[in-house]
């Protein structure tokens, strides 16, 4: 799938939409609004500030725990030349990435999302009610980086207002974390109109992908898509909807994932 070549500070990136109605993002972007809210506000502010937290590795290596960050990828014993999360990390949910504020080198081994998505990846139609679907081209060694789920970052009245509308097919995705004590951070990031590549990944019981909170520079997560397992080429990636939360409920729209342990039904947005 190639397309307009876009950028970012860090990578270029070929994929496209093939609906021309659909705007390409590669990073989130705020939603845009008439209506200025504290919540909007709050959200901009998040969006437009840094976290500045470095490590002090002099070297590139940022690969084991002893890096304030570190220790969240190591080199795919399959795929030498890969990047793949360490299954021993520090913190199973949540990653942060090495930034321009450390002393490390760029190259550095705490690096991988903020590159932007892997190569060989296809969308193809499945012409039925799942709609489109996104495959990989090429063999995905387990742990490894696909993608982000990007789009228009929304404050959580305009994720309740969008999920009440009635569209055939529903994007946004809220992330949820809890953090030491207790309280849930939410993330909800819309790629119905404005989203990346990520925005094909369809749902399944049995998932070959699972999303992660990944932070740079921005207290506000990326929403980061991994292998969960080796995937082999044209074989669709998919993730459950309903993983990120513990009370997970479920629509009325027939779940067409076709796995053994199908629970039927998709997962509701879950806020
Ligand atoms: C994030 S989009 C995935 C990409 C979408 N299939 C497309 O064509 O753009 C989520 C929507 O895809 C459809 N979908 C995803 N997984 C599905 C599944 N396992 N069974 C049926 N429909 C699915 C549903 O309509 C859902 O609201």
């Amino acid at each position: 799938m190639s397309g307009t070549e876009k950028q970012s500070f860090l990578f270029r990136e070929n994929y496209d939409h093939l609906d021309s109605g659909i705007d390409y993002l590669i990073e989130n972007e705020i939603f845009s609004t008439t209506e200025t809210t504290k919540s909007y506000e709050d959200l901009r502010e998040a969006f437009n500030s840094y976290l500045s937290l470095s490590c002090t590795c002099e070297n590139r290596v940022c690969s084991t725990k002893a890096c304030l960050h570190g220790g969240n990828y190591t080199k795919s014993s399959t795929s030498p030349a890969e990047l793949v999360l360490n299954q021993s990390r520090k913190n199973q949910e949540i990653i942060y990435e090495c930034s321009q504020f450390c002393k490390c080198l760029e190259n550095c081994e705490n690096r991988l999302v903020q590159f932007g998505p892997r190569d060989h990846l296809e969308i193809r139609d499945f012409a039925s009610q799942k709609g489109h679907g996104l495959f990989t081209k090429f063999p995905i060694p387990a742990g490894a980086f696909i993608c982000e789920y990007a789009g228009e970052l929304l404050t959580k009245s305009e994720a309740i207002r969008r999920d009440s509308q009635q569209n055939p097919m529903k994007y946004l995705i809220c992330l949820n974390e809890i953090s030491s004590d207790g309280g849930k951070h939410q993330t909800f990031v819309d790629p119905i109109r404005r989203g990346n590549i990520g925005r094909y990944l369809n749902h399944s019981c049995n998932p070959n992908c699972e999303i992660l909170s990944v932070r740079i520079d921005n207290i506000i997560p990326k929403l980061g898509i991994f292998a969960k397992k080796d995937i082999f080429p044209d074989e669709e990636l998919t993730f459950d909807y309903g993983a990120n939360t513990s009370e997970s409920t479920f629509g009325e729209k027939i779940c067409l994932c076709g796995s053994e342990n199908c629970r039927k039904f998709l997962p509701n947005t879950c806020f």
